[in-house]
């Protein structure tokens, strides 16, 4: 007989049909190889490193295992190469929503950067478009299929550009869409050398207009990244984050003093989208066992579990969610803790996120928790 104890801790089965939240995956870092190889082919691409989609996808996996950001960001020439047409780009929205779907995530707001993907002549309302209609499509192809997903989309600006402003201003434009849209905004790219004050502009325009916005700060470089993506330009949520822990002392006792930063950022609740298998490959945490989201969800940091880049990582939500289950023993009860503190840290309405939570993520934590009493 199964008793509840070992039922709790979930089987990869259940881990995968487990209600999941993602706030933190780029769209231009998760495509199928497959998907590549074939819009390379359709437009002419000829600077693959491999034409045969598994090796392809083994050779995003090793090329990002660089131990640096600046070498895994430059994985993304590929992908984002094929991402140059109206076509390619409702595809891979589509094809996205459908794998996180079939992977059992039910919300997920999904970044890309659309000043990224004019090369191809499109427009950058004809860039969001595109990617919006493919959101759309894979939301119904999933539902089709029996799956229920909502998918949003965050315009990112490249921090090394300058077209930040510019991009938030899109991202109000393409706001409060029937049936989703363009939920908020973030800047991603290099760290170190590009602080997110270069972007204020951006961020005060955001504020002023009553948006959401998000910032990749405390992945490559530390607390004075994360620091002024909080005091300086008003971050809703912190993309990663990670680095929050060089402001926590764990004594020998156990005994834990939380600096000044890092009080505010768990007294105030400001999100982290922690992104385990991408900070091991860009050398930002050593091991799953030793990556920070064990002592932050220990001490009930406003902690969230996101894949940041399936294709580079080979991973998805459910793979990241096992690695967490070997590495601390996680039960369903600490993934339905990250997935309402996901959930709450959403850019949706306060409504439909209370709504996520109640109706779809706790009532399917409680189904699968329960299917031990029938075994
Ligand atoms: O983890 C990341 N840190 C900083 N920038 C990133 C990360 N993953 C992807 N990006 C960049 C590369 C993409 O082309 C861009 C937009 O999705 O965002
Ligand atoms: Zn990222």
């Amino acid at each position: 007989m199964t008793s509840q104890s070992t039922a709790n801790i979930p089987t990869p089965d259940q881990i995968r049909r487990a209600p999941k939240v993602l706030l933190h995956d780029h769209l231009d870092g998760g495509l199928r190889p497959g998907t590549i190889v074939d819009i390379a082919r359709e437009t002419g691409y000829d600077r693959l490193p491999e034409s045969d989609p598994d090796k392809l996808g083994l050779w995003f996996r090793e090329a990002a295992d660089s131990g640096s950001l600046e070498r895994y960001l430059e994985t993304f020439s590929h992908t984002v190469a094929v991402m140059q047409t109206r076509d390619a780009l409702v595809r891979v929205a589509r094809e996205c929503a459908e794998d996180l779907a079939e992977d059992g995530v039910v919300y997920a707001e999904v970044r890309y950067a659309p000043e990224q993907h004019l090369e191809g002549g499109l427009s950058l309302e004809e860039v969001v478009e595109a990617v919006n209609e493919g959101f759309r499509e894979g939301e119904q192809l999933a539902r089709e299929s029996g799956h229920r997903i909502r998918v949003g989309a965050l315009l990112t600006a490249m921090r090394h550009a300058a077209r930040a402003l510019e991009i938030a201003e899109l991202a109000n434009r393409y706001r409060d869409l029937p049936g989703g849209g363009v939920v908020g905004f973030d800047i991603a790219g290099a760290e170190a050398g590009f602080p997110p004050t270069r972007h204020l502009d951006a961020f005060e325009y955001l504020k002023r207009e009553n948006n959401h916005f998000t910032i990749h700060a405390g992945e490559a470089f530390g607390l004075p990244s994360i620091w002024q993506a909080l005091q300086w330009c008003g971050a809703d949520r912190l993309g990663h984050g990670v680095r929050i822990i060089d402001d926590i002392e764990v004594a020998d006792d156990g005994s834990v003093r939380l600096g000044r930063l890092a009080a505010y950022v768990r007294d105030k609740r400001i999100p982290l989208e922690l992104c385990p298998s991408s900070n091991l490959q860009t050398g930002a945490a050593a091991s799953y066992a030793e990556h920070p989201i064990g002592l932050l969800r220990r001490l009930h940091f406003r902690a969230t579990v996101n894949t940041d880049n399936r294709l580079m990582s080979g991973t998805s939500m459910s793979r990241e969610f096992e690695h967490l289950v070997d590495a601390f023993g996680y039960t369903l009860d600490d993934m339905q803790w990250f997935s309402v503190n996901a959930m709450k840290s959403a850019f949706i309405p306060f409504d439909e996120r209370l709504a996520m939570i109640n109706d779809v993520v706790k009532p399917g934590y409680a189904e699968l928790k329960s299917e031990w009493l029938f075994q």
